[in-house]
């Protein structure tokens, strides 16, 4: 049997952009005060952009790192909007060969913005490429071959380089070395989502209670994307169910219908936490064996339902496998065991 797609491609809670997220961009914040929470985040761009439209000079290079779906991509897009610049957009894998980079480069305008998405994923020749980019706005480039061969440099403007990754530690040293300016991007609270989906619902002219924009909020696992993703569906519920409007009702009654509950987690999710009580008596279960039983990719559990699941303690990993948390009993209303009474819920020490 081939097993290679057994997730639906199309999983509602999937953080990743999916196909039908195309409307995405007519949603994207333009400006640094329309895009809704990570305060922390804004509040180190504004000093920074300021500082540099005070001296006239492009802002240093940024890494922007979290989870896919916080809006790295809209960050690059209003820092270049800030700046008033333009924006190259690029990624990791797209950039194949050194010569690829350099034309890149070579065609940027000066104070211009280069955004790499998934930045972690560019080759060793290539990086090596951007190093004097990066320090120098310089291309050293060889010519010729053999002892004839001679290398030349070549000006770039001065620009500002947006690296975005979602694994900060797969990016080598001397790379992340060279952003003067690191932002983590955070998981949005229930309250800002709901601010998020909100204006969204205002763009896209959908009807929606402040009690609406919080259900789905609440279930939309911290990230816009899926806020937006749940919006949506959410809407063609309503306008066949209801009147059209989002209110507190529909919004739960279409949640359901979605097979998502009230904390964002979908069948697979629960399936995975049940087969680990089930199966192996709350865990220790390693990663494999789990994903056997499962009939999924190890990946996949890995990539798509642990980091939410750990993020909101219904799961730990320990050396020895994965175990739920007596949140993850409680979650499911199932029997929490009495080892957990006994350490006041902790997780025993196996
Ligand atoms: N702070 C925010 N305020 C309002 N909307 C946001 C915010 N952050 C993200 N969004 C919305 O979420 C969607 C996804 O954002 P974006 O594409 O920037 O995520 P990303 O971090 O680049 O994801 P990926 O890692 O998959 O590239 C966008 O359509 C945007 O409208
Ligand atoms: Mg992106």
């Amino acid at each position: 049997m081939n097993q290679e797609y057994t997730v639906d491609p199309s999983r509602l809670v999937s953080p990743d952009a999916l196909p039908a997220d195309a409307e995405e961009i007519s949603l994207r914040p333009k400006t640094l005060d329309d895009y809704v929470g990570q305060e922390k985040a804004k509040g180190n761009l504004r000093v920074y952009l300021r500082a540099a439209q005070q001296r006239g000079e492009p802002m240093d290079h940024i890494l922007l790192y979290g989870p896919p779906g916080l809006g790295k991509t809209t960050l690059a897009g209003i820092v270049a909007q800030e700046m008033g610049v333009q924006i190259r957009i690029t990624s990791g894998p797209a950039i194949e060969k050194p010569g690829d980079l350099a034309a890149l480069l070579t065609n940027l305008q000066e104070g211009d913005v280069l955004f790499i998405d998934e930045i972690h994923r560019l080759s060793r020749q290539v990086e090596e490429v951007l190093y004097p980019a990066l320090e120098d706005y310089a291309l050293d480039i060889m010519i010729g071959k053999g002892p004839s061969a001679q290398s030349i440099r070549i000006n770039l403007p001065r620009f500002t380089l947006i690296g975005a990754t979602t694994r900060a530690g797969q990016l080598t040293g001397p790379l992340r070395d060279r952003f003067g300016i690191l932002l983590k991007l955070e998981p949005y609270s229930p309250k800002e989502l709901a601010q998020i989906i909100t204006r969204s619902a205002g763009i896209l002219g959908i009807p929606i209670t402040e009690e609406g924009a919080l259900e789905l909020a609440r279930c939309s696992r911290g990230t816009p994307r899926i806020a937006n993703r749940l919006l949506k569906r959410v809407r063609d519920f309503a306008t066949v169910q209801g009147d059209g409007t989002i209110d507190e009702e529909t919004a739960v009654e279409a949640r359901k219908w979605m097979d998502i509950d009230e904390m964002g987690l979908d069948e697979l999710d629960r399936s995975l936490l049940r087969a680990i009580i089930e199966m192996y008596g709350g865990g220790p279960v390693g990663l494999e064996t789990l994903a056997a039983a499962l009939g999924e990719e190890s990946v996949t559990l890995e990539d798509l339902c642990e980091p939410y699941l750990m993020q909101m303690g219904m799961l730990t990993r320990t050396p020895r496998g994965r175990c739920v948390t007596r949140l993850a009993y409680e979650h499911l209303h199932m029997a929490v065991p009495r080892r957990f009474d006994e350490d006041d819920g902790q997780q025993s020490m196996f």
